[in-house]
């Protein structure tokens, strides 16, 4: 029998889906293979009172975690897709991409009042330059306030402090099993574009170990692999970072991909969304990336990470 270690952040949501992919993973494990987590700090977890496009982002939460891997002291890491980044470190790939979560984003609101009906001037939480830019699309009376730390944290100071409203990733909620009634609303697409691979999980191993690919091969999910394909392709190309207003989702419709992709200005006065279809999820991605490109996208990329560096 050989002992999996699996690492992890130490955040609740982050256990909670290292959990949910033992348990995927010990459906095909027989008696060949025995699991552990291991707990992980990041520099990520560590620095909670800034935002977070203006540390480094996306690869801090990822860093340390991919040095354990190296040094084989774990195995395998569970990543929220949407914090991966687009390339691939020497040695490591994604070895499995599982069935995605709800990809949609949670309005949560004091008195569960909507959206459409908070008065003027009310406050939305959230550290996300593309939430806080859809929501002001929608309505530019509101004030957006950045918010940090995790699920737990950020629902407290939704009560205890200055907020009201904040936004959340609906599968970070479902995955830990809170109760539903907590949302206010559910966000579709069409209102905000959810974060490229928000949902879904990515599985980071060492490319050389075989057994362990084989396994992760059962819990593979086509149809998440291929939407997420196309969104990752489309954010790569545009070399958006998390400094930049963008998002992306995908769903099949039949064979055909179908790719909703966003690129807008902080204070949501430009928004730029383009759907591109068609069989091959790069394509689509690739297609998506120059629509948008053709209508000026990269001047609001090159504005955002410039207004980023300030
Ligand atoms: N940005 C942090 C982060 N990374 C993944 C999730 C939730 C799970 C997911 O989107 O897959 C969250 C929290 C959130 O955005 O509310």
């Amino acid at each position: 029998m050989r002992k999996i270690v699996v690492g992890s952040r130490r955040s609740n949501l982050a256990i909670t889906q290292s959990e949910w992919v033992i348990e995927q993973l010990k459906k095909h494990a027989g008696d060949k293979f025995d699991f552990e987590i291991k707990k992980i700090v990041t520099k990520g977890d560590q620095i909670l009172n800034v935002t977070l496009s203006k540390v480094g982002g996306k690869g801090l939460f990822v860093k340390e975690i991919e040095k354990a891997m190296y040094d084989k002291e774990i195995d395998f890491a569970v990543h929220s897709m949407k914090d991966m980044p687009a390339v691939m470190p020497e040695g490591l790939v994604i070895g499995a991409i599982p069935e995605r979560e709800d990809h949609r984003d949670a309005f949560i609101s004091n008195d569960h009042v909507r959206l459409e009906d908070l008065p003027s001037g009310a406050i939305v939480g959230t550290s996300s330059l593309r939430r806080g830019s859809q929501i002001l699309a929608e309505r530019p009376d509101l004030k957006i306030q950045w918010i940090r730390g995790n699920i737990e944290t950020r629902m407290r100071k939704l009560k205890e402090e200055n907020f009201d409203a904040i936004i959340l990733a609906a599968a970070g909620l479902k995955r830990m099993k809170w109760n539903e009634d907590i949302v206010t609303q559910f966000l579709e697409p069409d209102v905000c574009v959810p974060a490229v691979g928000q949902g879904a999980l990515a599985i980071e191993c060492r490319e050389d170990d075989r057994e362990l690919l084989e396994l992760l091969e059962k819990i593979k999910d086509t149809y998440t692999e291929k939407t997420v394909t196309a969104e990752r392709t489309f954010l790569h190309l545009l070399n958006g970072g998390c400094s930049v207003p963008i998002g992306g989702y995908a769903y099949l419709n039949g064979e055909d991909v179908v790719l909703t992709a966003l690129v807008a200005s902080s204070d949501g006065k430009t928004v730029l969304k383009e759907v591109a279809k068609g069989r091959n999820p790069e394509e689509v991605g690739k297609t998506a990336a120059e629509r948008l490109q053709e209508r000026g996208a990269q001047k609001l990329v090159d504005e955002a990470i410039e207004e980023n560096q300030e």
